[in-house]
């Protein structure tokens, strides 16, 4: 990198951390976008001497909130919620709401920040936001988790709207949670509005949302290959996490014709070199989605498969490698193991998955690899598609809906080739994501002045 560059992202970086020196996920998120925007700004006229970059690291809102609320024994639980609303400048706040005991600021910062250039490259009008809070879904009872959600709706709902700000599901937050919540903020609110995504689909629910993050991760993927005059028939495919995002990018891999041979949670991974074909599949949807157990017990149902307590997968051979459970999950030794192993293709269907270094590795070896908030975009499409439904009062089919999404997704994988086509004809999707995700950003902002 050129030493000017160089000097000026470094310059960028220290004032970022003056301010949020004590937020490493939010710094990481930071440099990963500075690296390939600086550059791009300094060949631009138009977003010169602006400052549009560190208005953008900065949120338009953080709002931090206690949430009160009494367990099973009649104790009363105080934990943290948050929303942070990073960037209108395109539409509402979007994003969704994560409750898991590590919530922090910096977590949620990192993901808002994610989630502004993600959305801009939707090319749906949606601006940036996240939330949750602290609060631990596991091992809680239905009851105690629908009294969380109702004492986390009492204050979060005046800070919301349909054309404010609407939040949807992510990590510990589903089907179950996002019901509570919506229940509370329409009896308090007297109002029957698409305030949150992901909704069922008696009451105001897109077909498809539930699957679109790990669908759309596997249709960027495929945009990669295909790109190469490849596909996913007859690949090996390693998943992390068992979660929403995980199940559905092993059901689309399924459907393409590849070999799923992982899948894991926060405890270990479960390796089944015969596959998790789509009985299988089902099984740990079950296990997850209705019984809320653990990955281990998949063997306790297929005792010929493997597990690896408090080990992650990328140890096992594969083509393609599909992160879905958390951020930092992958990092650069584990990226050099993947590399030696073969694998040819990896797409985040998480946020920031793979480390800084894992990143280098990916691009040094020049493998295809596709950053989260361009390959798990699908998820927040699908979210304003259920926006546009509910405005227009219909349901679209599920095979609409599914045509938009692939759709959606081909072009954000074309932005990223515009963008990030290097010197040598290879394309960097991290810089090409960033970029584009930026531009559309940044070229709001500057149409509507200093605000
Ligand atoms: N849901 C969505 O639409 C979207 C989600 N994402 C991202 O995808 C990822 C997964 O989300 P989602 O599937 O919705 O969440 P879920 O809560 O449905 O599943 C999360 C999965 O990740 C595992 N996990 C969580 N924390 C850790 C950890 N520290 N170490 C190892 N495994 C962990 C969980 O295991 P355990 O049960 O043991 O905690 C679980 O298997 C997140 O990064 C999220 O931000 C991105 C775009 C949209
Ligand atoms: O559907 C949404 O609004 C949010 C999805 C999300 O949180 C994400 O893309 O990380």
């Amino acid at each position: 990198m050129e030493e000017n560059i160089k000097s000026k992202i470094d310059g960028f970086m220290q004032l970022v951390k003056q301010r949020n020196g004590h937020e490493p996920e939010f710094l990481q998120a930071v440099q990963e976008v500075a690296e390939t925007v600086i550059p791009y700004i300094i060949q631009h006229d138009i977003y010169h001497g602006k400052n549009i970059l560190l208005r953008m690291v900065e949120p338009e809102r953080l709002i931090s909130f206690r949430v009160s609320w009494v367990d099973d024994n009649g104790e009363i639980q105080v934990n943290r919620g948050y929303r942070v609303q990073m960037n209108s400048a395109i539409g509402p706040y979007k994003g969704g709401l994560r409750f898991h005991p590590t919530v922090n600021a910096s977590i949620l910062k990192f993901l808002a920040f994610e989630q502004v250039f993600k959305n801009s490259l939707t090319t749906l009008p949606m601006g940036g936001g996240k939330g949750g809070s602290d609060f631990d879904p596991k091992g809680k009872s239905d009851n105690e988790v629908m009294r969380f959600c109702h004492a986390f709706m009492t204050e979060l709902f005046r800070h919301i709207g349909h054309n404010t700000d609407v939040p949807a599901g992510d990590i510990g937050v589903g089907a179950r949670e996002i019901g509570f919540m919506f229940g509370m903020y329409k009896k308090l609110k007297n109002s029957f509005t698409g305030v949150l995504t992901g909704k069922g689909q008696s009451w105001g629910g897109s077909l498809i949302r539930p699957e679109a993050t790990g669908y759309g991760a596997v249709y960027f993927a495929q945009n990669m290959l295909q790109r190469k005059g490849d596909s996913f028939e007859g690949k090996t495919v390693v998943i992390s996490g068992s979660g929403n995002v995980a199940q559905y990018a092993a059901e689309k891999s399924l459907e393409l014709g590849a070999k799923v041979v992982t899948l894991s949670d926060s405890a270990g991974y479960i390796y089944d070199k015969e596959g998790i074909d789509t009985e299988k599949l089902k099984f740990v949807m079950d296990l997850k989605n209705n019984r809320r157990g653990r990955i281990k017990e998949y063997l306790d149902t297929y005792p010929n498969a493997e597990y690896f307590e408090g080990e992650r997968p990328w140890s096992v051979k594969c083509d393609i490698a599909l992160p879905c459970a958390t951020q930092n999950e992958l990092d650069g030794d584990e990226a050099k193991q993947l590399i030696k192993n073969g694998c040819m293709c990896v797409a985040e269907g998480a946020n920031m998955p793979s480390t800084a270094e894992a990143i280098h590795e990916f691009q040094n070896a020049k493998i295809l690899f596709a950053p989260g908030k361009a390959s798990n975009a699908g998820g927040v499409a699908t979210s304003g598609l259920e926006m546009s439904q509910n405005a227009l009062r219909m349901s679209w089919s599920r095979k609409e809906v599914d045509e938009k999404l692939k759709d959606i997704m081909e072009d954000i994988h074309d932005s990223c080739v515009e963008y990030g086509k290097n010197d040598d004809g290879s394309i960097d999707y991290v810089k090409g994501a960033n970029i584009a995700g930026f531009v559309k950003v940044a070229d709001a902002m500057l149409a509507q002045g200093i605000i």
